[in-house]
Parts: structure tokens; C-alpha cells; sequence
């Protein structure tokens, strides 16, 4: 079987609501995901001849699900007061809202799920949160 796999950054808050511990704070992460995806055989028209995909339209379309999360405070839906969120959006900060909690493990699974929903027979998509910690999610 042929793998390929590529990387996108982010820079975005988050906390994790009804967390015992540091991470219920708000903090800041660089999250790096990282997708990877197969094939038995290789393309075999002109332009794709010899790949699985273009890595340009691959890198292309994790960068767009990156680039969502860029620069946003990442939410679960319901973990703030709503007097809380609308004061933050009223100071034009970028919120954006999951429904899961988000963690490394959730956002792998999301991560996995959009890039199978855009066609790409995925095996694994990765998230870490730091250098160190990171969680996949295969099926
Ligand atoms: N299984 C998981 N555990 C934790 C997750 C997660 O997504 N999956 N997330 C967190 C927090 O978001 C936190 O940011 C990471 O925690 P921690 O490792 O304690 O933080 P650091 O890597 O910054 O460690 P330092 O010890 O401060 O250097 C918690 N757990
Ligand atoms: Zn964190």
C-alpha cells in the first residue's frame, strides 16, 4: 500500500470545561495536525500519473481546516455563559464553536472525518497539542 502524509499548523485558544487542573484555564496551543492517507494502486491519468493524490490539493485542503480554527478561541458549545460569549464577540474576538470538548483526541476524529468528507481515503489523522502530546484516530 502507497501512504502519504502531510502537515498544517494553527495558533488557537481553548479550555476544557469541568477540567481538575491547569487546562481549565483558557491557554494557548500551536496544534499541528497531521493527516495521512492511502491507496493500493497510483493514479494513473496524466495529471496524477504515479500518485495516491497531489500533495498540493491534499496540503491544500487540511490548510482550509487548519485555517478555521486559526487564531480563534475554540469552544465546546455550551461551556461559557452566554453573557460571557456575547461580551467577547462584542469585542470582535473570534470565537469558534465545536460540540465536542476540545481535545486532542476530539479534534483527530473531526480532523479525520472532514478529510473523508472530502474524498481523501484517510488512515490516520493526527493532532498535536504540544511536541510531545499528540492523539490519532483511525478506523
Ligand atoms: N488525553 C488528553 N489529555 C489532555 C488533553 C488532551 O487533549 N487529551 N489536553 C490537555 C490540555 O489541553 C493541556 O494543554 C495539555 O496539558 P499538559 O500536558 O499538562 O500541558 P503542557 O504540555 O503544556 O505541559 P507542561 O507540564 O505545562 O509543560 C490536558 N490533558
Ligand atoms: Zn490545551
Amino acid at each position: 500500500m502507497y501512504k502519504l502524509k502531510t502537515k498544517a499548523s494553527f495558533d488557537s485558544a481553548h479550555f476544557l470545561k469541568d477540567y481538575d487542573g491547569k487546562c481549565s484555564n483558557i491557554h494557548g496551543h500551536r496544534w499541528t495536525v497531521e493527516i495521512k492517507v492511502g491507496a493500493e494502486t497510483l493514479e494513473s491519468d496524466t495529471q496524477n500519473r504515479g500518485m495516491v493524490v497531489d500533495f498540493s490539493n491534499l496540503k491544500k485542503d487540511l490548510k482550509e481546516i487548519a485555517d478555521h480554527f486559526d487564531h480563534s478561541l475554540i469552544m465546546e458549545t455550551g461551556s461559557l455563559q452566554q453573557a460571557t460569549e456575547d461580551a467577547l464577540l462584542a469585542e470582535n474576538l473570534r470565537i469558534v464553536k465545536v460540540d465536542f470538548r476540545p481535545t486532542a483526541e476530539n479534534f483527530a476524529k473531526y480532523i479525520y472525518d472532514e478529510m473523508a468528507g472530502r474524498g481523501y481515503k484517510v488512515i490516520e489523522a493526527s493532532v498535536y497539542e504540544t511536541p510531545n502530546n499528540v492523539a490519532s484516530y483511525c478506523e
